[in-house]
Order: C-alpha cells, then sequence, then structure tokens
C-alpha cells in the first residue's frame, strides 16, 4: 500500500511520524510533496520517505492524502483531479469541506475520508475524527482506520459533527496551551522558575486528562474530588465561575465551529 501526502508541513509530518514509528507502513511506500524543498529535505531525513515538488506524483499513491492549507485545496483538487481514479482513495484534513463539497470539486466519482486530526499526533496522542462517502469500502474504511490509529485514538463520526470536531479536538490543543501557558504564568508570579511552573501545569493537565479517560468518571464529579471544603481549589474554582470561564470556553467553541462551518 502506497501513501502520498500532499503539503507537508504540520500535520503531515504528525501523521507520517507517526505511521512511520508504528510501522503500518514503510517509509519507502510514503511519498510526500511540497512547493518548498527544505520541508521536504526536512522530511525525508527525518522519515527516509520519499519527496518530489510534483504534486501528481504524490497523487499516485493508493492513499493520497491532502495537507495543505485549506486555501490551497481549490487548487490542489485541480492539479489532481484528472488523474485520480476509483481506486484510490483521498483523504482530506482540513476543515469545512463537506463530502459533496469536495464530490463536486472531483466532479467525478472518487472515495473519499473526511478527516479532522489535531497536532497531539506529533507525539502519537492524536484525536481524529473521520467519516467517508459511500464509495469507501468497510474494509478500506478499517484500511484508513489502521492509519488514524498510528498517531492517537480515531472515531468514526456522522458528517454533520465534523464542525463540532474541529472545535473539540482539532483547534482545542490551543485553548489547552493558552491554559497551560496561563497556569505557568500564575506560577511564576509566585516565584516559581518559569521551565519548572510550565512542567507543572503541562503534567497536571496530562493527568487531569488521564484521570477523565482512564476512571470514566464524570469530569464535575472529579473536580469535585480536588476541592476539600473551605479550602484552597474551592477559592480558585469560584474565581472561575466569576469570570465566566465555562461561558468563555463555550463562546470560544461556538465562534470555531461557525467558522469551521463557513470555510
Ligand atoms: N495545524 C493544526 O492544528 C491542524 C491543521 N489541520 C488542517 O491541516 C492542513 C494543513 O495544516 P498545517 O499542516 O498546519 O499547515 P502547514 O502550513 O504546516 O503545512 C502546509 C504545507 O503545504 C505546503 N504547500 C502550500 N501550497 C502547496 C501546494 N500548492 N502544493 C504542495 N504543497 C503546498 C506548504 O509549503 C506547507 O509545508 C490544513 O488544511 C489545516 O486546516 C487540521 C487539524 C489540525
Ligand atoms: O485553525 C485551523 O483552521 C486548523 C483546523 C483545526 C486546527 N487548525
Amino acid at each position: 500500500m502506497k501513501l502520498g501526502f500532499i503539503g507537508c508541513g504540520n500535520m503531515a509530518n504528525a501523521m507520517i511520524n507517526g505511521i512511520v514509528a508504528s510501522q503500518v507502513v514503510k517509509p519507502d511506500e510514503i511519498i510526500a510533496s511540497n512547493r518548498s524543498m527544505p520541508a521536504l529535505e526536512k522530511a525525508q531525513a527525518a522519515y527516509g520517505i520519499h519527496v518530489t515538488q510534483n504534486n501528481n506524483e504524490a497523487a499516485e499513491a493508493d492513499i493520497v492524502f491532502l495537507c495543505v492549507k485549506p486555501k490551497v485545496y481549490p487548487e490542489v483538487i485541480k492539479q489532481i483531479r484528472d488523474q485520480m481514479t476509483d481506486d484510490q482513495i483521498i483523504v482530506t484534513i482540513a476543515p469545512g469541506f463537506t463530502l459533496e463539497a469536495l464530490e463536486n470539486a472531483f466532479g467525478k466519482p472518487v472515495k473519499l475520508v473526511r478527516t479532522m486530526p489535531n497536532t497531539p499526533a506529533m507525539v502519537s496522542e492524536g484525536m481524529t475524527a473521520f467519516t467517508t462517502n459511500e464509495l469507501v469500502s468497510r474494509a478500506e474504511t478499517e484500511q484508513v482506520k489502521k492509519l488514524l490509529n498510528a498517531f492517537g485514538r480515531c472515531e468514526e463520526v456522522e458528517e454533520f459533527m465534523m464542525d463540532a470536531v474541529t472545535s473539540v479536538s482539532g483547534s482545542s490543543p490551543a485553548y489547552v496551551y493558552m491554559m497551560i501557558e496561563a497556569m505557568a504564568d500564575g506560577a511564576v508570579r509566585d516565584g516559581m522558575p518559569r521551565a519548572q511552573a510550565v512542567r507543572f501545569a503541562a503534567q497536571a493537565v496530562l493527568g487531569s486528562a488521564k484521570m477523565v479517560l482512564e476512571t470514566g468518571r464524570h469530569p464535575g464529579e472529579l473536580k469535585d474530588m480536588v476541592c476539600s471544603p473551605a479550602g484552597t481549589t474551592i477559592e480558585a474554582v469560584a474565581v472561575l465561575e466569576e469570570k465566566g470561564f465555562r461561558a468563555a470556553v463555550l463562546d470560544a467553541m461556538a465562534a470555531c465551529t461557525k467558522k469551521a462551518k463557513g470555510k
């Protein structure tokens, strides 16, 4: 099975890294294309994959990942659509491009897997949602799932959920990094050295996320376990409530979902 990646930036590197490390596909079977050469030289040195500046070469693979920015999608689809056959699978990772819009852009029946990954894929802790068009068989879906699982977890969702996914896992690492940065600022203000503060904040977030996933307990219950009566935590929680922490997160996510829909 040959894989092609068109656009060799953050997300393509994250996915290639996981796929090569987990040995799902050999580096020799992977080709990446990019407009500029330095990104390709870096990927070739890091993973031992084939590289090219010609997108049409990468588009010859059995499974072709479109890893360019959304505004470049129309240009790349136009460039490769004539050569695409109904044996190949095209995987998209950009927000807002519905299966219907993609089918129209290709202008002929093609197998499509629409996904929304995230950058924690770089450390094999990605969360990817995917949905397929009806031309993709169950066996092919399983094949793609194996690839997506190589850089974290993946789940199939109904297409209407893809915009919500963009907000809850595609973009959310940015909000979490803001939270970690702010927590580290708080600790620095209290006298902790910056590097140590970042380490403590990040490990607390990692551990909290693991608690949610591994205990299966409701996040509210886990929060209650931290809040001792008349203790320190409830003081912080009260300030977060007063400042509209939850409402800010909800509003931020609504803005993100709206933008994803409008792409
Ligand atoms: N960065 C993120 O957190 C996430 C990004 N995505 C989606 O992934 C896609 C890629 O995003 P990133 O990897 O962050 O962007 P990036 O900017 O790191 O990578 C895009 C790459 O495409 C190359 N490129 C530009 N025009 C090209 C062309 N015509 N032909 C071939 N290569 C070309 C660029 O040189 C660059 O290396 C976007 O559609 C984005 O919406 C999805 C989920 C998360
Ligand atoms: O900001 C963006 O548009 C992309 C999609 C999800 C994460 N980054």
